[in-house]
């Protein structure tokens, strides 16, 4: 039999002649996407490599997959199709969907194929070969392959490339059985048992599984298939040439196959994921038309001044004393990285409320309901809306100002939260948690943002102050803080101020139980083994009962004493009475973009415990292990997805890849990924449509997730049995300038004010009831007690602020 794959039977200068041929022609290309938290990452690589044309289909689109002839149909309009990566097995029929019905097309509908992990695990399956368990998955390594430099692998040098898997190809290859035959046996031929796929790479080097079986290709069909993920960061550019040879054989084959290469070729939408509905124009008509609010100005005024000795906290305390609801975000010196880095301490923001309160856009997500609350907490608009990020957007965009300090990221806009479960919705994740009873407490929302018109910027960098108004005639207001900061004759010196504060004592504490939750760090492990997962960050919270209310703002001063991180905030919101408090101290910028569409992650993945034996070298070296630098590697690789969504092919870049920073109890392995959001956006539309595009894309963050995203909260909240709320949701702004930032919700202490009450059932005393959650990503090679003493420390670290001093 001819085989089918030009190069490896071609000359060296036919070659060339091939390789300059496919290169002229821009392939169409179908993918089909499982679900994967890595998906966009190889569009982004088709697109990049192949300067192909995308189109992305899920694998259980109903149009196609219970309508054989419209996916026939489909298919005519591509060259090729690449049958993407994702979570499950593909010997279940709902993990594959529309991909196992492309291993037997008919010959008149056949096209060249490219299997990813899942995808290439199915076409093995197809052809006669098992799909069992690794012994030992193997999630976010990077390993060398060793190919036979034939087909897909012609010309390419020895490379290293990220493996993702828990499931391997069983070809019963002598490699594979352990029962070697004799010197001429050969790695690279057929077996019997599966005749029809010839083996193009192994990896030899993994010493827990033995040989497992990297590449193959279909011995008389255009079928090829590869488990390691060509489209990782860490695998090097060598590996991702193999999409290149790949289409050069695709190429060639569909020339081979006049007829076909003829395809009914319509005009196809580029890619380009959209979270946003398309027409949702009567949300945006009703966001736009909603005047309810104080009326903003076009031009933002602003008078600056320097900080001297001035500190945050005490401006606060200067212009925000006895308020009701409030809002700071402030960042703060932490150990290594002092207040004036720019990555992530350049900036405080306070947003100056009035003392009656502050006007808020709150989203309640059991009724899908948006309202609009006046800053005496009255309803004054409320309406039903399926897309609250639409709706956001066309708020921010109505409210567009320009003029404001060019040093200062935000001029006015919404500042607030949005919980874990709204984040859920964005992925439409539907879990039991949302039926837990303290959700049935429908007056609390799921997002909730107060509109600041006023504010007070600090610029750390340059130890500039920058006061802001973006209301009608406010020049007073401008005067008279300026003039209060001005004439403050208590300065503290540039440090917090010492606070004395003892909390009130505790009355009870709830805890997460060692057992149970060792017990849910086995059952991430299972689905983990079974393929349904690569990482999950599994958590719990515990609940701290206060006998006495406290005064909330000591207690935000006291937790930065007791635990300072970068991105810390100081938030009381809500509707009075239903509102909530939110004192935080998160090291985890979630997403940032800037007016100019710079975007940037800054996931944390890795954590070691400080001690008095754990010097920065140590913690290094622990944190560049194998382990948990896969940890780190596959939020990366997810983020990167995420970001592609949006921005499309070629515009992001690693900025840091996996560094080591040191806060005040743990070390961390933080990465830094940043995308350009500009690029997209035509002239003369909005700017922010990208910035809330991308944060609705991307919620909730990967690092409280684990990947595939989807799949893995769906596990989660059958572990955890019950929903996060606003830890492990996002604090931040969406400035009206067009720039919006927001920081992961950890190291947070929240509570409610409904849940003030008795301390127990009967009792005279009231005090007041804290949420503190803590966590960690769950891998193949995590141990249950480690786990438990990870999530223990970053608990420890707020819990402190708890501790009478
Ligand atoms: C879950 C938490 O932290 C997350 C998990 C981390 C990890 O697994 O190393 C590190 C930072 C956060 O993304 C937490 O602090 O509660
Ligand atoms: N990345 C993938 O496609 C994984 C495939 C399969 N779920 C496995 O774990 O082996």
């Amino acid at each position: 039999m001819k085989p089918h794959d030009g190069i490896t039977s071609s000359t060296s200068s036919a070659r060339h002649v091939f390789h300059d041929r496919c290169a002229k022609r821009n392939p169409r290309v179908l993918y089909l996407d499982a679900y994967d938290s890595f998906s966009n990452n190889i569009i982004a690589l088709l697109t990049t490599s192949l300067q192909a044309t995308v189109e992305s289909v899920h694998i259980d689109d109903l149009r196609y997959l219970q309508n054989q002839g419209a996916f026939y149909s489909l298919l005519e309009k591509f060259d090729a199709v690449v049958a993407g990566p994702g979570p499950g097995n593909p010997a279940k029929k709902s993990d594959v969907g529309l991909v196992e019905q492309l291993w037997n097309l008919p010959d008149d509908q056949l096209l060249p194929i490219l299997g990813i992990c899942l995808g290439f695990q199915s076409l093995g399956l197809a052809y006669g070969a098992q799909v069992e368990r690794l012994k030992e998955p193997r999630h976010g390594l990077v390993m060398n392959v060793t190919h036979n430099q034939r087909s897909i692998f012609n010309k390419l040098d020895r490379f290293t490339a990220t493996q993702y898997h828990s499931l391997f190809v069983n070809i019963g290859h002598f490699l594979q059985s352990g029962r070697h035959r004799s010197l001429s046996d050969n790695l690279w031929n057929p077996t019997s048992k599966c005749p029809l796929l010839q083996p193009l790479a192994w990896d030899l080097e993994d010493t827990e599984n033995g040989p497992v079986l990297m590449a193959i290709r279909h011995m008389e069909k255009p079928f090829w298939g590869v488990q390691y993920h060509p489209e990782s960061i860490c695998t090097d550019e060598e590996g991702a040439k193999v999409i290149k040879n790949w289409w050069c054989l695709a190429d060639e084959w569909l020339q081979s196959r006049k007829g076909v290469v003829l395809r009914d070729y319509k005009t196809l939408k580029v890619h380009g994921l959209s979270v946003l509905s398309p027409t949702k124009s009567s949300i945006l008509s009703e966001a736009v038309n909603l005047h309810s609010c104080h009326p903003t100005l076009k031009k933002v005024l602003w008078q600056s001044m320097d900080l001297g000795a001035l500190n945050v906290p005490r401006m606060f305390e200067l212009l925000q004393a006895g308020r009701k609801q409030a809002i700071l975000l402030k960042s703060t010196t932490n150990p290594r990285v002092d207040a004036s880095d720019p990555g992530t301490g350049s900036h405080s923001i306070l947003g100056v409320t009035d003392p009656n309160g502050v006007a808020q856009i709150c989203y309640f997500q059991k009724e899908s309901t948006v309202k609009f609350l006046s800053a005496n907490g009255q309803v004054t608009y409320s309406s039903k809306c399926d897309d609250i990020w639409s709706f956001l957007q066309g708020f921010t965009q109505r409210r567009r100002v320009t003029g404001g300090p060019e040093n200062s990221p935000f001029w006015g806009g919404l500042m607030g939260f949005v919980t874990y479960e709204a984040g859920l919705e964005t992925i439409s994740v539907k879990s039991c948690a949302m039926e837990h009873p303290s959700r049935r407490i429908t007056r609390r929302p799921d997002i909730c943002f107060a509109l600041v018109t006023r504010s007070v910027i600090v610029d750390h960098l340059r130890s500039t102050v920058f006061v802001q108004s973006i209301r009608k005639d406010d020049q007073a207001f401008i005067s008279e803080t300026i003039n209060a900061l001005c004439t403050d004759v208590k300065p503290q010196g540039s440090s917090i101020p010492d606070p004395v504060y003892s909390p009130p004592p505790i009355s009870s504490t709830t805890s997460p139980v060692r057992d149970t939750y060792c017990n849910q760090v086995r059952q991430c492990q299972s689905s983990i083994r079974a393929g349904d997962s690569y990482e999950l960050c599994l958590t719990d919270q515990s609940t701290v009962v206060l006998s006495a209310p406290t005064d909330s703002w000591s207690l935000y001063l006291h937790l930065q004493k007791v635990n300072p991180a970068p991105f810390s905030a100081y938030i009381r919101l809500g509707r009075l009475g239903s509102g909530v408090t939110i004192l935080s101290s998160s090291p985890e910028r979630f997403l940032r973009w800037t007016r100019d569409g710079d975007a940037q992650f800054r996931p944390i993945k890795g954590t070691v415990k400080k001690s008095k034996d754990m010097t920065l070298e140590k913690a290094t070296e622990i944190l560049n292990s194998s382990k948990e630098k896969a940890e780190n590697l596959m939020i990366v690789d997810l983020i990167r997805h995420d970001l592609h969504g949006i921005v499309g092919a070629g515009n992001t870049w690693m900025k840091q890849l996996m560094s080591v920073e040191e806060y005040k109890t743990v070390y961390q392995l933080v990465s830094v990924i940043e995308g350009r959001l500009r690029n997209r956006i035509p002239a003369g539309e909005a700017e922010d449509k990208s910035g809330i595009e991308l944060l609705a894309a991307s919620l909730p963050p990967g690092s409280m997730t684990g990947a595939p995203k989807k799949r893995s909260c769906e596990l989660l909240a059958d572990i955890e049995g019950k929903p996060r709320g606003i830890y492990s949701g996002v604090i931040g702004y969406l400035d009206f300038g067009g720039g919006g930032d927001f920081a992961v919700v950890i190291r947070t202490a929240y509570k409610w004010d409904d849940e003030t009450g008795p301390v127990h059932e009967g009792s005279e005393e009231v005090g007041e009831r804290w949420h503190v959650g803590a966590g960690g990503a769950i891998t193949a090679q995590s141990t249950p007690e480690g786990e438990w003493a990870e999530m223990w420390t970053k608990r420890e670290s707020t819990m402190r602020m708890f501790e009478t001093a």
